[in-house]
């Protein structure tokens, strides 16, 4: 059960208590007669509302969040999205990122300054509260990105360590997409995750409280110490292996051990239950490693996997999945081919009839 408000009246009450519009199921009322005077208002936004495979409602502890309406299968695109306005990030002076942000949202319409200021603000009465909502909400355009959006719908989406949906930036169509990266249940709160890298328990509620103002008490943060301690064990082992991989020299001076370490990271990732972008970055990463010393047909598989997850996550359109499908396609196009020809092969020398266990044997260079 969890908060709702009366879309006419904005008389609040749990949830199980008002009436909900039958047909999108996201909007409440305290009385038929309010439901009947909204109806000529609520009409419009009702058919997009209906067509949406998620609602926005009160979670217990969290604010809003998103639900799943529905099954939503891996790989589904559940949002695109435009943003009302881009904020640069890691800026300092705040005096002049607020009056940037006030003169973005006076050039809004009318109903989404609206939904903009409806928006949730950890920030109090510290800042104008436009720059609180900004700061609060900002998702980053890109892994590393100067700039951060400011979404009306994706906002909503809560953080879980082990999320079942990715954000990405489509750099091409300049829409941010949400796509489930696990099968979610009808019911089941869709989260992304705020974090970049694979953070240990104290280390992810660390910065979720400093950057979000929320202690996480998602499945992987309420797991039992032994447990726990497990998990942490995993993260950190991925964090090491991670820095050793992008050292910018392993993968040249010792690739044989990049690629093995790179290989433990994917099956640590599997047994922590992670299936987001860095499953795709840890084969671009053997990607990167195989065509970095010559081996053209590794390249192409683990080119042919990255950006099989890649579509998984950002979908067709995806400019990464692209850019890894052509390298599938032709290995030695990609710009590290030939820095190294110690390992060079073919790429039509991509065993064929073998078992997928002596095939992976193959392609991580282990002993058949
Ligand atoms: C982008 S907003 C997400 C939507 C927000 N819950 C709302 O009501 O609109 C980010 C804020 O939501 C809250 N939040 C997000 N994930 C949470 C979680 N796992 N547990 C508790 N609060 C969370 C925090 O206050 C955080 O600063």
């Amino acid at each position: 059960m969890a908060e709702a408000m009366c879309a006419l009246c904005s008389q609040s009450g749990l949830d199980s208590d008002l009436k909900r519009c039958a047909r999108c199921l996201t909007t409440y009322y305290c009385s038929r007669e309010c439901q009947r005077q909204h109806w000529k208002a609520h009409k419009a936004e009702c058919i997009t509302n209906a067509q949406r495979i998620y609602e926005v409602r009160s979670i217990p502890g969290k604010g809003q969040g998103m639900i799943a309406k529905c099954k939503i299968p891996r790989g589904t695109r559940i949002i695109s999205e435009k943003p009302i306005f881009i904020v640069p990030r890691g800026v300092n002076d705040m005096d002049a990122l607020e009056n940037a942000i006030l003169k973005d949202v006076a050039r809004l319409s009318a109903e989404q300054r609206k939904a903009f200021f409806a928006l949730h603000n950890i920030h109090g009465e510290k800042h104008d509260p436009a720059l609180g909502i900004a700061r609060t909400n900002a998702l980053p355009l890109g892994a590393g990105a100067l700039e951060s959006g400011v979404f009306l719908q994706a906002s909503r989406i809560n953080h879980a360590c082990s999320s079942n949906a990715q954000n990405t930036w489509n750099t091409n169509t300049k829409q941010l997409t949400i796509h489930a990266c696990k099968d979610i249940n009808a019911g089941e709160e869709i989260c992304i995750s705020y974090l970049d890298s694979s953070e240990n328990y104290a280390s992810r509620q660390r910065d979720l409280k400093a950057g979000f103002g929320f202690d996480c008490t998602c499945k992987l943060c309420v797991l039992p110490p032994p447990q726990r301690q497990q998990s942490d064990a995993r993260l950190d082992e991925i964090t090491k292996l991670d820095d050793i991989v992008g050292d910018g020299m392993s993968i040249i001076a010792r690739p044989m051990t990049c690629l093995h370490h790179v290989h433990t990271i994917i099956q640590l990732l599997k047994e922590e239950h992670f299936t987001d972008a860095r499953v795709a970055r840890a084969y671009y990463d053997a990607l990167q490693i195989a065509i970095a010393n010559g081996d053209q047909a590794r390249a192409k598989v683990f080119a042919d996997r990255a950006c099989a997850e890649r579509v998984v996550l950002e979908g067709e359109d995806s400019p990464e999945a692209k850019r890894l499908k052509g390298f599938g396609e032709n290995p030695s196009t990609h710009m590290l081919y030939g820095t190294k020809m110690g390992w060079k092969q073919d790429v039509k020398k991509v065993p064929r009839n073998m078992s997928a266990t002596d095939f992976e044997s193959w392609l991580w260079r282990k002993k058949l």
